[in-house]
């Protein structure tokens, strides 16, 4: 089937959480300078690339906002719709929510971060009331807007991140594809994951080997029945790619 439309995304760029190697999901952390900087590159690869968009969409966390406001902005669309949705946001990371990457590693075992970072379906141990981080993640503004506090997740599997994103992508975002609108798509590493493994349509076993780098947009060829014409493809060469997924797999190892 002969290319009709074309999808972009973006992770955000580096957050103060992953400069300190913290587990973050729902904590809103900001981001770092490095990621203020990787937003600005993210945005020349795509003016480079010539791509220009219609519409947006992000999550509900200022990391991902805050990339997509440079992009619009450095690529001239800065009045440009934008949907943000907690649907989008990443996935939570339960009772792991603020602790190192590494030194939980080093405490549980690399296989067993592994398993909460990537298995399928597995998730962490859910955040309970009298964590650090509990209060802040459920009364956040954001998300109590949109909803109650039992709607919150209190721990998420990419299986279950996969539930929430699947019916945005099929009611919000494919529609305005099929309209011809050009689809911009700023937010996390497993919210992400999540649209790749539909809209790819890859296996459980597949999608877990995946580590979609920081700020190095990438974009979907699909035909007229939202079916993807080729393989994902990059805005950056394939070592840069390479390197860039290596350090993201390799965290808390
Ligand atoms: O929420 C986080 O900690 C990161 O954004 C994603 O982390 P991961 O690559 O360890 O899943």
């Amino acid at each position: 089937m002969a290319p009709r439309y074309r999808v972009v995304m973006v992770r955000h760029g580096e957050s103060e959480w992953n400069l300190q190697n913290l587990f973050c999901g729902w904590y809103d952390a900001k981001l770092s300078d490095i990621g203020r900087e990787e937003a600005y590159a993210s945005a020349k690869m795509l003016q480079e690339a010539g791509l220009e968009f219609d519409v947006c969409h992000t999550s509900l966390l200022s990391r991902a906002n805050d990339t997509l406001d440079v992009i619009l902005r450095e690529i001239g669309q800065p009045n440009l719709p934008v949907y943000k949705s907690w649907r989008l946001n990443e996935r939570h990371y339960g009772a792991l929510t603020g602790f190192n990457k590494l030194q939980t590693a080093q405490k549980y075992g690399a296989e067993q971060v592994q398993i909460w970072r990537r298995s399928y379906d597995i998730p962490p141990p859910p955040i309970e009331e009298d964590h650090k981080y509990y209060s802040a993640i459920v009364n956040n503004p954001k998300f109590t807007q949109e909803l109650s506090k039992d709607e919150i997740p209190r721990t998420e599997s990419l299986k279950t991140t996969l539930q929430r994103v699947i019916p945005y992508w099929e009611d919000v975002i494919a529609p305005q594809i099929r309209q011809g609108k050009r689809v911009l798509i700023v937010t996390h590493g497993t919210s992400l994951r999540g649209l790749v493994k539909h809209v790819q349509q890859m296996s459980d076993e597949v999608i877990v080997k995946l580590n979609l780098p920081n700020a190095i947009p990438f974009y979907y060829d699909l035909d007229e029945n939202l079916q993807t014409v080729g393989p994902l493809r990059f805005l950056a060469d394939e070592e840069t790619v390479r390197r860039e997924m290596e350090k993201v797999a390799s965290i808390g190892k």
